[in-house]
Order: C-alpha cells, then structure tokens, then sequence
C-alpha cells in the first residue's frame, strides 16, 4: 500500500487536490482518508457545548483511531470510517471504508502526528494565501457546513487564524512537497500522480 499525507491550512485545497489525484489515479487504486472524519465524538454534549470547543486544536482529532485505522487498511482489512457532520460538531455514524493500493490522508493535521508522518510513503503540503483561504472558508462553511458570517468571521478571529500559526503551518517542514494555490494547480497534481505511477510500477 502506498499512503499519501497532505496537509494544509484550512480552505488551503486539500480536499480538492486529493479528488483530483484520486479522479487521475483511478477510483479502483485510490481512496481518500478525510482527517475531518476523526474529529471526536461529542454525542454526550448539549449542541450548545460542542460548538464552544477549539477545533483547531490537535487534541480535537482521534488521531489514535486513524493510526489504527492505517495499520488495518494497510493489513488489507476493511474499516469503520467515522461519519462527521459539521452543522451538528459531531460524529453521525460509520460507513464500511475498503483499502486500496493507494491511500490518501487528508486534513489540517495530516503532517502534525509523528505516528502517521512515519507511515506515509510521500507528504505533501498545500500552500495557499491567508486571505485566499478566508474567503474559501466563508463562502463554503455557509454554502456546506451550516454556519453564518458571524460565526465564521469569530471563529477564524478567535482560533482558526491563531492555531493554523502555532499548529499547522509549522508543519510545512515535513513535507516532500509544496503545491501552491491548491485544487486547480493542475500541473502540480500531474506531476505528483505521474511521480506516484512510477512508484507504483
Ligand atoms: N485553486 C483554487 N482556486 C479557487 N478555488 C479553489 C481552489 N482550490 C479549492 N478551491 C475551492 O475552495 C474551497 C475550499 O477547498 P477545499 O479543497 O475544500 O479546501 P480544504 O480541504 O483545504 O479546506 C472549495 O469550495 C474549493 O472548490
Ligand atoms: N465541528 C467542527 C469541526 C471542524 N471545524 C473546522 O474544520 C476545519 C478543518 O477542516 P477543513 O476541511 O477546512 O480543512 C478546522 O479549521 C476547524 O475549524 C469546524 O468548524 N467545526
């Protein structure tokens, strides 16, 4: 099994880079790992308190899970992925997750866990302008995630903006490579598939 981190800041594009590589790649050799999927469960919280967390905090992320995760997909064994649901701040679930040759992390803190930076085979970060970020985010967390642009604006204020300085940007060190602007850099994407291809001859 080949397994590919990409991290990046929020609104960066990662998600969009993984489905691209994925759509190259071929949905029978690739799958995508979405981190978003481990943050922890708060079923046992009032709505209320749930959305007062700091889910820009790596403690937020069962991070343990997806390390387990990873080792059963790479032992060939199916997974129960985690369901998330952002209007509710919570998990909704689990569906069956499959491994395939080729296995994609995706998420704010795909670099941040040493266990999980040991087990990828290459690491990549997306590297795109705060403001550039912003306006992803806003136009997005109102469009998908049920959010308003008072929350938005607070939360990226608060601890969106403060924890991508301490937490995520650091972790550009890690990586093997740096795409910049994110989901439509496509002479990235290709470069990094036809690398992968290689590899996987
Ligand atoms: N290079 C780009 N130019 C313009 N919009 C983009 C680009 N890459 C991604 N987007 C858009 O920005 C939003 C956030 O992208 P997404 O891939 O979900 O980011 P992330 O997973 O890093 O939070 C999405 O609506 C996506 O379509
Ligand atoms: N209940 C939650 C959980 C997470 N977030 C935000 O998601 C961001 C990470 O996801 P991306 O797809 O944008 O990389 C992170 O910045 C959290 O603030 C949330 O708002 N609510």
């Amino acid at each position: 099994m080949y397994i590919i981190g990409i991290a990046g800041g929020t609104g960066s594009g990662k998600t969009t880079v993984a489905y691209k590589m994925r759509e190259i790649l071929g949905t029978e050799n690739c799958e995508i790992l979405p981190m978003d999927n481990y943050y922890r469960d708060l079923s046992h919280e009032t709505l209320e308190e749930r959305k007062k967390h700091n889910y820009d905090h790596p403690s937020m992320i069962e991070n343990e899970l997806m390390f387990e995760h990873l080792n059963m997909l790479k032992e060939n064994k199916v997974i129960d992925l985690p369901e998330y649901d952002f209007s509710q701040f919570t998990r909704v679930g689990s569906v069956k997750f499959e491994p395939k040759p080729i296995i994609i992390v995706e998420g704010i803190f795909a670099l941040y866990y040493e266990e999980l930076r040991k087990m990828y085979d290459l690491a990549i970060y997306v590297d795109t302008e705060n403001d550039i970020r912003f306006i992803r985010r806003l136009e997005r967390d109102i469009k998908e995630r049920g959010r308003d642009l008072d929350s938005v604006i607070k939360q990226y204020t608060n601890t969106v903006k403060p924890m991508h300085d301490a937490y995520v940007e650091p972790t550009k060190k890690y990586a093997d490579i740096i795409i910049p602007e994110g989901g439509f850099n496509e002479k990235a994407i290709q470069v990094v598939v036809n690398y992968i291809f290689r590899k996987m001859l």
